[in-house]
């Protein structure tokens, strides 16, 4: 049976004096999913993630979602410059899952003790994929994790994510058609 991690039914927003930016907008993700939401710049996209994080209300329809966590579109703005790593994942979840999470995102333990700026935008990027794994969600929003990355690079990153699909489901935001494409299960693409 499909299980699903995020419903969202007949949603309806707009910020304050602007025009609805979601008119009875519905949408689900199962685990083992990737739905991908395109759209040109301003069509809504990180407003649905902040609607769906809780961040934002909306006027009217329901979001009911499991557990999630978030990867954001730059891993150097996503940690803090000042501490390592491993203190700012162990700030915010359990370490019991570690090693093999590091060794299944290829990931050398040790680079966990740097700080940020020492690693690669593709290490670093991986270290987010690892916080967000070890919170254990069913759900992951991911803001177009691989568009700070060069592409081979962003192609490796979107692979060791998609490994967890067995756990999670994934919506994923992308302005790259063709990684949408390829990694999708389904698409929407937003109008602005
Ligand atoms: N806090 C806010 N208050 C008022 N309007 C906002 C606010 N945040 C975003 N908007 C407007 O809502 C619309 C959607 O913005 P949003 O950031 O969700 O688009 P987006 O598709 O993620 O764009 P991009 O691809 O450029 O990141 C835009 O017209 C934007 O100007």
């Amino acid at each position: 049976m499909n299980q699903e991690v995020l419903r969202i039914e007949n949603l309806s927003f707009a910020y304050a004096h602007s025009k609805l930016l979601y008119d009875n907008f519905s949408l689900h993700v199962n685990i083992g999913e990737v739905v991908s939401i395109l759209g040109e710049s301003g069509s809504g996209k990180s407003t649905l993630f902040e609607l769906i994080a809780g961040n934002l209300k909306a006027k009217s329809g329901t979001i009911t979602t499991s557990k999630l966590s978030q990867i954001f579109q730059d891993p150097y703005t996503s940690f803090h410059p000042t501490y390592t790593i491993i203190n700012q994942i162990s700030d915010v979840a359990p370490l019991h899952d570690l090693h093999q999470l590091c060794h299944s995102l290829d990931l050398d333990p040790d680079v966990l003790a740097q700080k940020p700026h020492q690693l690669s935008g593709g290490q670093l990027q991986r270290c987010s994929i690892l916080r967000a794994l070890l919170m254990k969600p069913s759900l992951i929003l991911a803001d177009e994790p691989t568009s700070a990355l060069d592409n081979i690079t962003g192609l490796h990153v979107m692979q060791l994510l998609m490994q967890f699909l067995d756990q999670v489901g994934i919506l994923l935001i992308t302005h790259d058609k063709n990684l949408a494409v390829w990694c999708s299960d389904r698409m929407i693409e937003l109008k602005a």
